[in-house]
């Protein structure tokens, strides 16, 4: 079997399509990689919420999947909208790397904890938000880029850190510049942080589908990852609205266990937050996000919603 893989070009891409056509060997499948540039990629100097959230980095690679000229596209998941056009779905999930953001400099001296204050590189609405809300004597200055880029920006000294996904700076080989793992319980990352999602066609191959289901897919976090999508499909909301969700997989009374969903929403100046846990059994994950949303959007959420999109 052969199977053809359409991906970003990007150190970051490449290493996760690297990732599952090793994940593929294993079962004597050869495989290919077919390199996409995206509107994300190519125009760098708009922040993603000005481009338009939806699919900035995935559209050109579905393009492909409708054609049929790949068989399926590997993204980061966070990347990938909630909702995906007609005609496509995902099809499996890799196990979940570390889901923390991360603070990277050269200075270890620096925290977010220190009360010193100093100057982070980051365009996520969602980490610019929190840390006007957690960390109000920060300042953010806009940074995009691939995270070589970043972190070339941070040498030039436009900045004094980054903060970004733990699982991304740990693929790249950076971790020696980790000054501060940030804690879930207040940096919660965005929707699908850490993990990798194929994407493919309703009409792909069904050998192929059971092949790539059986040596990438990882089905606690597959059921995570419903929870957390389900959230943001409810919030109608893309990467470019502050919100954020983390599911936690336990074992529970008897299999196959309990899901517990943490998701939430901030206003894009840090002064309002909302954020709830809920529990429920993990056969129910896409109920659990929505009945979560439905909670943060009545005790509030809707409001914050609606004075996002007059900002964004
Ligand atoms: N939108 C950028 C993006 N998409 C996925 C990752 C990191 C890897 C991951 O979370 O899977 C990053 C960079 C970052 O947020 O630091």
């Amino acid at each position: 079997m052969h199977i053809k893989i359409a991906t970003r070009s990007s150190r970051l891409a490449l290493w996760q399509a690297e990732h599952i056509q090793a994940r593929l060997q294993a079962d004597d499948v050869t495989s290919e990689l077919v390199l996409i540039e995206t509107k994300g990629d190519l125009v760098l100097d708009r922040s993603l919420s000005k481009i338009g959230s939806k699919g900035v980095f995935t559209q050109e690679l579905e393009d492909q999947l409708y054609d049929g000229r790949v068989d399926i596209a590997v993204h980061s998941a966070k990347d990938l909208p909630s909702s995906l056009p007609p005609g496509l779905r995902i099809i499996a999930f890799t196990e979940r790397e570390v889901a923390n953001d991360v603070l990277v400099s050269r200075n270890k001296e620096l925290s977010l904890t220190s009360g010193q204050p100093f100057v982070i590189g980051t365009s996520s609405t969602r980490r610019i938000a929190l840390l006007k809300h957690y960390c109000p004597h920060l300042t953010t200055i806009d940074m995009r880029g691939n995270l070589q880029t970043r972190i070339r920006k941070l040498d030039e000294g436009q900045c004094d850190a980054l903060l970004l996904a733990y699982a991304g700076v740990h693929r790249m080989g950076y971790d020696e510049l980790i000054v501060e793992r940030l804690p879930l319980s207040e940096f919660t990352p965005a929707v699908g942080q850490g993990s990798i999602a194929i994407e493919a066609a309703d009409s792909l191959d069904k050998e192929k589908y059971d092949v790539i289901r059986r040596l990438v897919n990882h089905e606690r976090t597959e059921a995570c990852l419903l929870a957390e999508r389900s959230f943001l499909n409810r919030l109608e909301g893309g990467c470019s609205i502050p919100s954020f969700a983390l599911a936690h997989w336990s074992a529970g009374q008897g299999s196959p266990g309990q899901l517990s969903l943490t998701g939430g929403l901030v206003s894009l100046d840090g002064t309002d937050m909302l954020r709830d846990t809920f529990d429920g059994p993990y056969s129910e994950a896409t109920a659990l996000g929505h009945a979560l949303a439905e909670s943060i959007l009545t005790r509030g959420g809707d409001t914050i919603l609606t004075s996002i999109r007059e900002q964004l």
